[in-house]
């Protein structure tokens, strides 16, 4: 199946740049990351699903305007959203050299301007604020919290990719207001501010 219909049938509508900038993402990654070590999955099939996964969440969210994704790896979910949305400020906090190294790269092939990436540790970083903070397949929730203290004002939101042992995080991070999106094993954690 191609990504558009992949994404359509998940009531995700794109813009045909969205497609065109994918198509590289793909190419480079696909080149690059076995090489260096930077997605155990390469297929077509398995990087089409991790974007799905990366986007699905928007259709519940609430609009934001900047937004910080901790430890993007190879580009999930951070790149990918900023892919998807131009208009709004995107930092990718990565501390390996190489994977930061191809997200700069992907930043420079795709003229990302809405990109910074950060190579860094997320508890290092002082000198930034975010309606929002992402993360998938980094830390539990509440190390999540911790290490993201800085970095919050008074209205960030949270998005955090969680499999299905998620209870028990959500007990250990003493959070309220959040909901919970489901998607085959996936759970969308969703902190509102
Ligand atoms: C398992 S990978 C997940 C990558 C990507 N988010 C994904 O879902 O494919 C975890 C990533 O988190 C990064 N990481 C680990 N601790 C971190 C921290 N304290 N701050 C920022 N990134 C961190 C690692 O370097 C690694 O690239």
């Amino acid at each position: 199946m191609s990504l558009k219909s992949l994404l359509e049938k998940n009531g995700l509508n794109l813009e045909d740049s969205f497609y065109e900038d994918c198509k590289i993402f793909v190419e480079l990654l696909q080149k690059w990351g076995k090489v260096h070590n930077l997605s155990g999955r390469l297929s077509f099939e398995d990087i089409s699903e991790n974007i799905l996964d990366s986007l699905y969440p928007l259709k519940f969210i609430e609009n934001f305007s900047s937004f910080a994704d901790i430890g993007t790896g190879a580009g999930y979910p951070g790149l990918i959203l900023a892919i998807a949305k131009k208009d709004i400020k995107a930092f990718l906090v990565e501390p390996r050299i190489k994977r930061v190294a191809f997200l700069n790269f992907v930043k420079a092939s795709l003229g990302l301007k809405n990109l910074i990436i950060i190579q860094n540790r997320a508890e290092n970083i002082q000198d930034i604020n975010v309606d929002l903070i992402t993360s998938r397949a980094v830390t539990n929730t509440k190390l999540l919290l911790e290490i993201t203290e800085n970095m919050k004002k008074s209205n960030t939101s949270y998005l955090f990719y969680k499999g299905s042992m998620l209870e028990s995080e959500l007990d250990e991070a003493k959070i309220n207001n959040y909901n919970i999106i489901s998607r085959n094993d996936r759970n969308y954690l969703y902190i509102k501010a």
